[in-house]
């Protein structure tokens, strides 16, 4: 059996730069991966079938539209004999689901990657991004899992090997959103680039930096669903350094000064809101991207009672 963490991804800014003509939107986005994520196990077996367990699985959708069948499905398609043997997948779904921290990106990333070693599949990086991209505009990036900026519609990666990790806690009000809708809802679609980055030699730096820069998806993800603002004034009230949302949300983090202050901050967070997510987890430094991920971190996930 082989197994793999899916991490989650924070956007922690995202500009929206324009549109392109497929209705694809354009973007200047500076991206990190956490500790925390879903794991994927794959094995082989008699024929193939797929399997979800955790927390959030009963929001998984089973059938043609998992990201993970789909995956197995297009390096099917795309190598035919050589990925012909029958496997077992088994998800555990530890990450709320249509919450803008890619779950389904990140579990299709991890379908690619551990299907292509369990079939000994050759395929260089730059292919594989490819086969990604078909899945969704964040598969490359969830490929990377390293900290980046994403441009284009989200697959042109640049990865940022000075980055620091950063102590975050991640909640979510636990009502889902839809991704397409949010993007309906902008007013302005030429907003600038993020501002120039610096070298960030720790958390505070970070955050400071955020203060110039904005997720502009916040405000039309907001007038679908005001809690979010409830929680970033919860996250701001904890002690967060930074708060914003991630990708189209509701996901909402906070920056905050050190690991211990941000599991405080989860504490608190808990015992005020135990119908939310939250999760007091770090980012992934530069060196530990997807491929060397091998352990999920349970500790310090807070699921709200169903
Ligand atoms: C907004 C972001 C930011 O990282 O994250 P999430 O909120 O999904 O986590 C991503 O751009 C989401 O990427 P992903 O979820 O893979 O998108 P896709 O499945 O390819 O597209 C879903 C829908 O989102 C819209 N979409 C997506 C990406 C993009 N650059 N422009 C868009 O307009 C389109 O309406 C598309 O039909
Ligand atoms: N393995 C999966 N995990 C989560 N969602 C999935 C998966 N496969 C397909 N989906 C679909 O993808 C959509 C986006 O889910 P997700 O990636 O969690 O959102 P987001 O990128 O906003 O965090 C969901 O509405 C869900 O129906």
């Amino acid at each position: 059996m082989q197994s793999m963490i899916a991490p989650a991804k924070v956007n922690l800014a995202l500009h929206v730069t324009g549109r392109r003509a497929d209705g694809y939107h354009l973007l200047d986005s500076l991206v990190t991966f956490s500790r925390h994520g879903d794991l994927l196990e794959v094995e082989g077996g008699a024929e193939d079938d797929f399997f979800v367990s955790g927390h959030f699985a009963a929001h998984v959708p089973i059938g043609e539209t998992n990201l993970v069948t789909r995956a197995r499905d297009l390096l099917r398609e795309t190598f035919g004999e050589r990925a012909g043997a029958p496997v077992h997948l088994h998800l555990e779904k530890n990450l709320p689901v249509a919450s803008g921290i890619g779950g389904g990106s990140a579990d299709a990333a991890a379908a690619l990657r551990l299907l292509v070693r369990h079939w000994q599949i050759d395929v260089d990086e730059v292919a594989l991004a490819e086969l990604g991209l078909r899945l969704g505009a964040d598969v490359p990036m969830c490929l990377s899992s390293k900290p980046l900026l994403a441009r284009g519609i989200g697959e042109a990666l640049e990865e940022l090997p000075h980055f620091p990790a950063l102590p975050l806690v991640l909640v979510n009000p636990n009502i889902p959103l839809s991704t397409p809708d949010v993007f309906s809802g902008l007013e302005r679609r030429d907003n600038a680039p993020l501002p120039a980055l610096d070298t960030f030699p720790d958390a505070a730096s970070a955050a400071k930096w955020l203060e110039a820069a904005r997720n502009d998806l916040e405000e039309p993800a907001c007038r679908l669903v005001p809690q979010i603002r409830d929680v970033l004034g919860a996250l701001g009230e904890a002690g967060a350094l930074a708060a914003r949302m991630s990708g189209s949300g509701a996901t909402c983090f906070g920056v905050f000064g050190s690991p211990h202050k941000a599991r405080q901050a989860a504490s608190i967070l808990e015992a005020r809101h135990p119908d939310w997510f939250v999760l007091a987890t770090q980012t992934t430094a530069p060196e530990h991207g997807q491929t060397e991920h091998s352990q999920i971190e349970h500790d310090h996930a807070h699921y709200a009672r169903a």
